[in-house]
């Protein structure tokens, strides 16, 4: 019976409406025409203003973990942290400490995955009412535009939540690589952590429970050679995570977040890897940091890889505004059950941030 409980309130559950693999749609077309991908074609937006030129995306914040270790810089790192979190919501991190073999493997092996023949790959597909696995998501109705990617998508951590079935075995030491790779990230993301928590004024004692959950997504945008200007390789969300770390593993731009209005495109850099607030950071903090919208545009030439690594509060616990960080402050967010959150928003197309209508008070 508690089995039964449990299984039934994790967080990878949600529910999505199989949808065309989109890399086979590519492949299978001798010629692709706009007509052909006409569900994927975005209506007309009127605040799709994306920024130009690379003095904008110079001036994301870069946090150098290295730094970090270092007695005489680490104040000051931790400072560009803080205004990072309070100022951006996006950040990219440097000599993160992540050995080179580990991303190698990783890439390696994430790749020749997407170059499986479609049946092979579909040997880890989802399976209906979970979201791990090969496939799609946030598709909730079959009428909605869709977004230009497949996904392998995995609980990893901690490693008594993984559920073995869609993790794939080709190729053959994947599995090790995905291991690896996911409990290197959560060493970065616990460092971070450290620092946040001391820049709130807390300590990682208290909230470790906050970004226990790990889950990866990696995604496969193939290049869109008709009409790339109209689709989107992942429509406007914010994440629903305490943090995300993102590794652009073949370094093709096309994250975009939005900063005063506008597009902002993020530039890949060598080595480094994009973090981000997520809601449940946004919610912890009573709205000092705030989770920023941001999607994915496709290149009408260049194929696309990178994978998510969410970081989740145990999923069942409540998350609402830590005492020690709002102070006296009139709570503007509600206390939430993690599962509950997830389990409607990773149902749901993707549409923008929606903090304010599931997480924050009428005030
Ligand atoms: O591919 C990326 O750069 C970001 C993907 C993303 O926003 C997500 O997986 O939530
Ligand atoms: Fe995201």
């Amino acid at each position: 019976m508690e089995t039964k409980r449990i299984t039934e309130a994790k967080w990878s559950h949600g529910n999505t409406i199989p949808v065309r693999n989109v890399q086979a749609l590519v492949e299978s077309a001798a010629e692709l025409t706009a007509e052909a991908i006409e569900q994927y074609i975005r209506p007309a937006m009127v605040d799709d203003k994306v920024a130009l030129g690379d003095c904008d995306t110079e001036s994301i914040p870069v946090i150098d973990l290295g730094k970090h270790l270092d007695a005489q810089s680490s104040q000051q790192e931790a400072a560009r942290l803080k205004s990072a979190c309070e100022e951006w919501g996006f950040f990219q991190v440097k000599n993160h400490g992540i050995p080179d073999t580990v991303l190698e493997n990783m890439r390696n092996n994430l790749e020749s995955f997407f170059r499986l023949p479609l049946n092979k790959k579909n040997e880890f597909a989802q399976l209906p009412g979970d979201l791990q696995g090969y496939g799609q998501a946030f598709v909730e109705s079959k009428y909605q535009t869709l977004d230009w990617c497949d996904r392998l998508y995995l609980v990893t951590q901690p490693p008594h939540d993984r559920e073995m079935r869609p993790w794939p075995t080709t190729p053959v030491n994947f599995r090790e690589s995905i291991e690896s790779y996911s409990s290197e990230v959560m060493k970065v993301t616990r460092s971070l952590m450290e620092i946040i928590t001391k820049n709130l004024g807390t300590e990682l004692d208290k909230i470790g429970d906050t970004f226990v959950s790990q889950a990866l997504r990696m995604t496969y945008y193939p290049a869109c050679p008709v009409a790339h200007d109209k689709v989107l390789g992942i429509s406007p969300h914010s994440d629903i995570s305490t943090l995300t770390l993102v590794w652009e593993l073949n370094m093709v731009e096309g994250l975009q977040i939005k900063r005063q209005g506008v597009w902002m495109p993020i530039k890949p850099k060598p080595n480094a890897l994009v973090v981000n607030v997520g809601d449940f950071l946004e919610i912890l903090t009573n709205g000092k940091y705030q989770s920023i919208e941001h999607r994915v545009a496709v290149n009408p030439h260049k194929e696309r890889v990178s994978i998510s690594a969410f970081h989740l509060p145990k999923f069942d616990m409540s998350v609402g505004p830590l005492r020690e960080v709002a102070g006296g402050e009139i709570k503007k967010y509600k206390t939430l059950r993690v599962d509950e959150v997830a389990k409607v928003l990773f149902s749901s197309k993707l549409d923008g941030k929606k903090t304010k209508e599931y997480a924050m008070f009428n005030i």
